[in-house]
C-alpha cells in the first residue's frame, strides 16, 4: 500500500488507469479523512469463489448472480489524506431529468399494487424500486465524484469501474457488515424524511414499524452467531438532504469462520428486499419492470488488513454514455400511501441530481 501526500497525486494516478480502461475503485468511509484506490493490473473480470479471499468485492442484489471482486494481490493500491474540501470547476454538465408521467404511473401502480397485496395478509414489508434516466453531457466523472465527497461526508463514497461491467458510483449511508478481528458491525436503517435542518424529528408510525421489522430481521439472523450483543437505537441519522431511523447493532463474534455465513444470512435485509424475504424477492422479480443489477447488492473491503467492510448500494447511479441510471427505492408496508412513496424516490433521486 503506496501513501501519497498529495492528494492531487492520487486523483491523477486514478485518473491515468481510467484512460487505459483498466478496473479501479477509489473510495471513502464514512467519517473518514482516508481515501483509497485499488488499481487492477489487468483488465480480467474476477469473480469471487470464496470469502475468504482478499480484495473489494462488488455483488448484485440477486444471490444466484456473480460477484466481483478485485483480487488484492492483482492491484495495485494507494492512500491519500483529504485535507480540504475538493475545489470544483465551475460548470461540471448539463442535464436533463424532466419527470416521465408515464414513470410516475407506473410506479405508483405498483406500489399500490404491493400496498393491497400486504394488506391482503401477503407479506408485511416490500421494498420497491425504479431506475430514472437522466442525459448528461459531458460529464466529467472525477468531478462528480469530488462533489459527492464534499458533499456526503458521512457517506460511504465510491467509484467502480470495470471495462467489461461499467462505472458505478455512490454515496450510501447503509453499513451491510464490518468486522474487525472479532468485533461484528452492522445497522437497521430505514424510515424517510426531508431534512429540514434539524435532526429533532417525529417519526409516523409507518416507518418506525418499517424500520422495526429491520432491526428485528438482523437480530433474529445474527444472533445466534455472536455474544455482547448491544443495539443502539433507533435514533435519526442525516443523509444528504434526507433523514433516515437507524438502530446500531455490535457484537463479539463466537467464531472466527462465520463471515460467509453472516453474509449470506443478512443480505438482502428487508431494508431493501422485505419481510417474509423469499414473498418479497418473489414480488420484486415479478412486478419491478427491471433488473436491479448491482443496485441494492452491496461493496467493499474484504478482509484487508484482516478487516471486512462492506456497504448496500444506495444512491447510487451507473454512468454510460451521455446518460446516468439512478436507482431509487422505498420500503412499503400496509400503512403506505402510493403517492408518497413516489415522491420518497424523487427525493432520493436528488441525492445524485445535486452531483450531476
Ligand atoms: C431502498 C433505498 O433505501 C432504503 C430504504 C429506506 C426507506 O424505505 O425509508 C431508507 C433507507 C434504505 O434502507 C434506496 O435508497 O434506494
Amino acid at each position: 500500500m503506496e501513501l501519497l501526500n498529495n492528494i492531487d497525486s492520487f486523483f491523477e494516478k486514478v485518473h491515468k488507469v481510467y484512460k487505459t480502461n483498466l478496473p479501479f475503485v477509489v473510495y471513502r468511509k464514512p467519517n473518514e479523512t482516508e481515501i483509497s484506490a485499488l488499481c487492477q493490473k489487468t483488465a480480467e473480470l474476477s469473480i469471487l469463489k470464496s470469502f475468504k479471499e482478499k480484495g473489494f468485492i462488488f455483488s448484485p442484489f440477486s444471490k444466484s448472480e456473480s460477484k466481483i471482486i478485485f483480487p488484492y494481490d492483482s492491484c495495485e493500491s494507494f492512500q491519500s489524506a483529504i485535507k480540504n474540501d475538493f475545489k470544483l470547476k465551475s460548470t461540471i454538465s448539463k442535464i436533463n431529468n424532466a419527470k416521465d408521467e408515464n414513470e410516475k404511473e407506473q410506479h405508483i401502480n405498483i406500489v399500490q399494487n404491493a400496498i393491497d397485496f400486504i394488506r391482503n395478509n401477503g407479506a408485511k414489508k416490500i421494498v420497491l424500486s425504479r431506475k430514472e434516466i437522466v442525459s448528461c453531457k459531458n460529464v466529467d466523472v472525477f468531478e462528480v465524484l469530488k462533489k459527492m465527497l464534499n458533499n456526503y461526508k458521512n457517506a460511504f463514497v465510491y467509484c467502480w469501474f470495470h471495462p467489461k461491467i461499467g462505472l458505478w458510483m455512490g454515496a450510501t449511508p447503509e453499513r451491510l457488515i464490518s468486522i474487525e478481528k472479532d468485533n461484528l458491525k452492522t445497522m437497521a436503517l430505514a424510515g424517510t424524511q426531508k431534512y429540514n435542518g434539524t435532526l429533532s424529528v417525529k417519526w409516523q408510525e409507518k416507518e418506525l414499524h418499517e424500520q422495526q421489522f429491520v432491526t428485528d430481521f438482523i437480530l433474529e439472523n445474527i444472533i445466534d452467531k455472536i455474544e455482547h450483543l448491544q443495539v443502539e437505537g433507533p435514533y435519526t441519522v442525516k443523509a444528504g438532504s434526507l433523514v433516515h431511523l437507524r438502530t446500531d447493532i455490535l457484537g463479539k463474534l463466537k467464531a472466527s469462520d462465520l463471515l460467509e455465513n453472516i453474509i449470506h444470512s443478512l443480505h438482502p435485509t428487508p431494508a431493501i428486499c422485505g419481510i417474509p424475504r423469499s414473498i418479497a424477492t418473489d414480488f420484486i422479480i415479478k412486478k419491478e419492470n427491471y433488473n436491479r443489477t448491482f443496485y441494492s447488492g452491496y461493496l467493499g473491503e474484504l478482509n484487508i488488513n484482516n478487516s471486512t467492510n462492506l456497504v448496500v448500494n444506495l444512491r447510487c447511479m451507473q454512468l454510460v454514455a451521455n446518460k446516468a441510471i439512478l436507482y431509487i427505492g422505498g420500503g412499503i408496508t400496509g400503512e403506505s400511501n402510493a403517492k408518497n412513496e413516489w415522491d420518497e424516490t424523487v427525493a432520493k433521486a436528488e441525492i445524485m441530481l445535486r452531483v450531476l
